[in-house]
Formats: structure tokens, C-alpha cells, sequence
């Protein structure tokens, strides 16, 4: 198959921007080699198809296809994830396990945010792409493989190398063949058509009537900035559709939604008379701290009692001293977790849920204080506290939304790193 519409019906792609079909074409013309691709482009603008576009006709085809992404691995398993390792070359490794480069022998491997790899790795990686070879983790024996690697990243290389944080032959080695993909703004022609798709997509999965486009709307859409690209869009369609159901939207409803135009979509906090906008914004702040710092408390109680657990069942004795560290660090923190509570906010915080009349799946967090606690009616107000992990993944929306997709600046609102945030979007499915 290498028709162009074919490929585009094939693989769900909207659009018909020259930019577009040249980036298509362009993996069409290479599939059937081995060459090196480096896909290229801003994030959301649709950088997933090209691989797999490349492998499904390419004479791989019938092997794997793995896709991975390098920004969600932790730092300290990557090798092992990659390239698999020996049983015992890590505390954990309770036996030999294949990476991802010898599950992919005679296939594809789809790597996701290259620009993430750790400095060590990208050793590793630069070794297999110049001869096949690669060894696993703990192990000393050569092994050889046979893998087409197509790398994407939305960040600029040539920056990344001046900063020592990506080394320079292995960008000349995947960059043989670089294919861009556009910003949404550099293809206005299909933002209609990529609008439309998408609600009618939307009106049908929630079983509603689908909206329709005023003309001076689309000219909205068509002159808009879109920092997070066909993302952005995907995820504008789908509360228009939801929300303003079988509507016809005007200018007046869209600019409700976009989000520097409007920001109803933020956070709000319910004001109290002595409190300025500026004590408000740091109450936040303090806000996201703790929830982050319970949640990696959480985390290592979790461990604790993982161990725990294991020290029990195999009769061993000494739990105590052999995790003296990680017990004190956990009481520790949580020791100051309570100081932190009983000087910010002198009792509890409460956080609620509330709907927007203009989006009812976004749910704005209120805060309350004691007093209003103590207001509160006890059975309503037990059903609307949010657990910690809805909290986090509310927390974690509103700053994608806010920074419009955007990770780095979310990560940065966050307080926490850009790795840390890729791995809770996956584990919580929010992109
Ligand atoms: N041409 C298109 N037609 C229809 N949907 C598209 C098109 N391009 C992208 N999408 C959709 O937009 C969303 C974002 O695409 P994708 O994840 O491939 O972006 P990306 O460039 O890899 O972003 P990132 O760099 O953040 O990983 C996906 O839901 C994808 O299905």
C-alpha cells in the first residue's frame, strides 16, 4: 500500500497540509530500508504515527514493534528495560529478563522522547545502532540484534548537545533521515477538518448530538495559537462536545474554552475576606508540596512493608537494622508533614469537588478552612473529600490544561521533574 489517502484512512490521520503529506511520504520512501529515522516536532503534533507507519511497510512488518518512551522509564531501571538483565545483577532481578532490544530482534523499536535517555544509555544505544551489539545488565556475554530504531523528540537537539546532555554522534547516527512534522499553526487548513473529526468522533462515543461551527468560530480556531497542538484540540473538541451538546458555536462559546482567553479552567480557591490573590497563589503552592511529599511518603511506606513482608515469609531476622535509614527517613518526613499541617493551615484542609456550569468534567479544587469544616454539613462533605490520588491526578490535569499540554512548564508548576510527570500521565492514562 502507498497511496497517500490510504495510509492516512489506515492510520486515523487527519489532514491534508502539503507539510503533512510531504512528512508522510517521506516515511513511505524510507520504511523499506534500515536507515535511522528522527522524527521531529512540537508535542501533540502527532510524531506516534510516523513509526508505526514506517514499520507496517517495511519487511518487519510480521516482527515486533515496540514503543517506548524514554522520558517514562526511571532513570535507574533504563538499561535493564532496554536492555534487559542478568538474574541477580540488582537487588530485584530475580531472574534473567530480556530487554526490549532482544524481544524487538528482526523488528522495530519506536523510541519515544529520545532526548530522555541518561548518558550512560545513550552509550548503550549508540553501540547497537553502530553494530547490533549490546550487553545486558550484570552480564558480560555480547549479544547481537537486529533492530530498526525510529526516535521522535520535541525538543531541540542541537541545544541538547550543547548542553552535554545528549552526545553528539549518537544525534548523527538516528538523525540519517529526520522527518518534521508541523505545529498546528503552520497547517490552518486542517484545523476545521481535524474539528469536525474529532466532535463527530466525540458525539458518537458520548451518545449526543454533535456540535456544529459557526463560521466566524472556525476562523477562531483557524488563527489560534494551538502551543499543544492536535492534542490541544482533541481535548477542546471533546468538552465542546460534552458540554455544549448539539450546539452551534459561536465565537462567544469558543473563546469560553481557550484557554489563555479565558481562565475559568484554573484552580480556584474560595476567597476569604483578609486574604490577598497573592496569599491565595502561595496557598497553592504550599498546597501541591504536600500533596507530592504524602504521596512519596506513601511510597515509601510502601517499600517498608514490602519488605517487611518478604523479611516475614523467608523466616530472616534484622528487618529493623538492615532498613534503619529508610525507617528513619519515612518517620521523619512524616513527622514534618504534621508540623507543616498545624503551622500552614492550623487543622485541616478540605478539598472539594465542584462543577463549572461552562465544563462539567472539570472540577475546579475549593479550599476550606477549619471554620468552614466545622460549617459543613458531616454527610455531604465526607462524600465530596477527594482521595489523595484523585487530587493528584486533578492537580496534574489543571497544569497540563493551564501550560496547554505543555509538560515541562507543568512539571515546573508541579515541583516535580519532567521524568516524574511523563510517568504519572501514563500510569494514571491522561494522554
Ligand atoms: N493528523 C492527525 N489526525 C488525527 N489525529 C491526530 C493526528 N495527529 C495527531 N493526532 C492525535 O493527536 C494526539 C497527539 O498525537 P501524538 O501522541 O502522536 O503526538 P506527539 O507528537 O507524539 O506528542 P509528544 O511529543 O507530546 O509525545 C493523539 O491523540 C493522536 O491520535
Amino acid at each position: 500500500m502507498s497511496n497517500l489517502q490510504d495510509i492516512k484512512n489506515r492510520f486515523g490521520i487527519i489532514g491534508n497540509s502539503p507539510l503533512l503529506d510531504r512528512a508522510i511520504e517521506k516515511a513511505v520512501q524510507v520504511a523499506n530500508t534500515d536507515i535511522s529515522v528522527l522524527v521531529t516536532g512540537e508535542s501533540g503534533v502527532g510524531k506516534e504515527n510516523i513509526p508505526k507507519i514506517i514499520h507496517s511497510l517495511s519487511h518487519r512488518k510480521h516482527n515486533s514493534y515496540i514503543a517506548v518512551n524514554c522520558g517514562a522509564i526511571p532513570e535507574g531501571t533504563i538499561d535493564s528495560e532496554l536492555f534487559g538483565h542478568e538474574k541477580g545483577a540488582f537487588t530485584g532481578a530475580l531472574a534473567t529478563r530480556k530487554g526490549y532490544f532482544e524481544e524487538a530482534d528482526g523488528g522495530t523499536i519506536f523510541l519515544d522522547e529520545v532526548a530522555e535517555l541518561p548518558l550512560q544509555t545513550q552509550v548503550r544505544l549508540l553501540r547497537v545502532l553502530e553494530t547490533g551489539e549490546f550487553i545486558k545488565v550484570g552480564s558480560s556475554k555480547i549479544q547481537k540484534t537486529d533492530v530498526r530504531i525510529v526516535a521522535a523528540t520535541n525538543v531541540n537537539m542541537l541545544e541538547a548537545i550543547q548542553k552535554h546532555k545528549f552526545r553528539e554522534d549518537l544525534y548523527y547516527r538516528l538523525n540519517t533521515v529526520e522527518i518534521h512534522l508541523p505545529p498546528l499553526r503552520e497547517r490552518q487548513e486542517d484545523i476545521p477538518l481535524l474539528f469536525r473529526k474529532f466532535c463527530v468522533d466525540f458525539a458518537e462515543k458520548y451518545r449526543r448530538p454533535p456540535v456544529r461551527l459557526s463560521k466566524e468560530a472556525e476562523d477562531i480556531l483557524k488563527n489560534y495559537r494551538w502551543p499543544g497542538n492536535i492534542r490541544q484540540l482533541r481535548n477542546l473538541a471533546e468538552q465542546i462536545s460534552v458540554v455544549e451538546t448539539g450546539k452551534e458555536i459561536t465565537p462567544s462559546v469558543l473563546k469560553l474554552y481557550l484557554p489563555d482567553i479565558d481562565k475559568a479552567n484554573l484552580p480556584t480557591l474560595i476567597p476569604n475576606q483578609n486574604t490577598s490573590s497573592a496569599d491565595f497563589a502561595s496557598e497553592r503552592d504550599i498546597l501541591y508540596k504536600i500533596l507530592f511529599d504524602m504521596r512519596n511518603d506513601i511510597n515509601d511506606l510502601k517499600a517498608i512493608t514490602l519488605e517487611l513482608i518478604k523479611s516475614t515469609a523467608s523466616g530472616t531476622t534484622g528487618f529493623a537494622e538492615e532498613n534503619a535509614s529508610l525507617i528513619q527517613k519515612v518517620f521523619k518526613n512524616s513527622e514534618k508533614l504534621q508540623g507543616t499541617y498545624g503551622t500552614q493551615n492550623q487543622g485541616n484542609i478540605v478539598i472539594k469537588e465542584n462543577l463549572t456550569p461552562s465544563n462539567p468534567t472539570v472540577k475546579p479544587l475549593e479550599i476550606q478552612t477549619n471554620e468552614d469544616y466545622e460549617e459543613a454539613e458531616v454527610e455531604s462533605f465526607d462524600n465530596e473529600v477527594l482521595s489523595l490520588e484523585k487530587i493528584e491526578v486533578e492537580m496534574i490535569k489543571k497544569a497540563l490544561e493551564k501550560h496547554n499540554g505543555r509538560r515541562k512548564l507543568a512539571a515546573e508548576e508541579l515541583g516535580i521533574s519532567e521524568r516524574t510527570l511523563y510517568r504519572k500521565i501514563k500510569q494514571y492514562n491522561l494522554q
